[in-house]
């Protein structure tokens, strides 16, 4: 059998939009502050958000997102908004991710949002991540970048910083500085991202995480670990919850 193109993006597209809707059925309730992920599996939680807030199925509900794109998508539904200087409490957030771990561990941030997100997301009482099963790996760092967000003030020499870094020295580490229509991509934060490649597994991802935030001139990394309280898991054969220590 065959299998166009177009069919298997309407199938992707399928995937992302099952967890997304799942996320808000079974974890929002009225009268909760919500934060709102980013991307493009985030942006059908984001719809189905919209979709009961305007068909009165919830009510009393704010919205906390993660990125102005986030921003601009929950505006146009008529999603109230606000931030965590308000709301510093975070009843549940929904968000993708570009890699899950056994652990429920992430990698998140090539979609640029990393800051907002872990900003918000460490602040939730429920952590929910969807995903399609194309994003659980055994180790993290294996299918991309991990993403590592810098100050543009002597970004070259974060960079060689990062590059230098013990953690990673069995990795064969390189990096490069992301960039968007040629130029230095530019994030809501007014920073650069510093994209880290990685032949092999991080051996140790607790103590890279903290290596890679010592770093003077990095803002934070997309490495998101012991934040997830459950993931949401869309495949051919259906739909699975994964649970934190299960
Ligand atoms: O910066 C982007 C975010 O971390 C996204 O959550 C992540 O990239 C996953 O995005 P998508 O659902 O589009 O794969």
């Amino acid at each position: 059998m065959s299998v166009t193109v177009e069919t298997q993006v309407i199938h992707a597209e399928a995937l992302k939009k099952v967890v997304g809707y799942k996320a808000v059925d079974d974890y929002v309730r009225s009268g909760m502050v919500v934060g709102l992920g980013t991307g493009s599996t985030a942006y059908y939680a984001i719809q189905r958000l919209g979709q009961k807030l305007q068909e009165g199925k919830l009510f009393d509900i704010v919205g906390i997102p993660t990125s102005t794109k986030t921003e601009r998508h929950a505006k146009s539904l008529g999603i109230p908004l606000v931030t965590l200087d308000s709301h510093p409490v975070v009843d549940v957030a929904i968000d993708g991710a570009d890699e899950v771990d056994r652990r429920l561990n992430l990698v998140k941030g090539r979609g640029g949002s990393l800051l907002r997100e872990k900003l918000i997301e460490t602040e939730a009482r429920k952590l929910v991540i969807i995903v399609d099963d194309s994003k659980l790996v055994e180790g993290l760092g294996m299918t991309g970048a991990v993403p590592v967000e810098v100050i543009p003030f002597c970004w070259r020499h974060t960079m060689r910083r990062l590059l230098g870094l013990e953690c990673l020295a069995s990795c064969n580490v390189s990096a490069t500085i992301r960039s968007e229509n040629e130029n230095i991509y530019v994030t809501d934060n007014n920073n650069y991202i510093v994209d880290l490649f990685l032949e092999k597994p991080i051996p140790d991802i607790v103590l890279a995480a903290q290596q890679i935030s010592e770093i003077v001139g990095v803002v934070e990394h997309g490495l998101f670990l012991n934040m997830v309280d459950l993931c949401i898991v869309s495949g051919k054969d259906g739909t699975r919850v994964i649970e934190r220590g299960l």
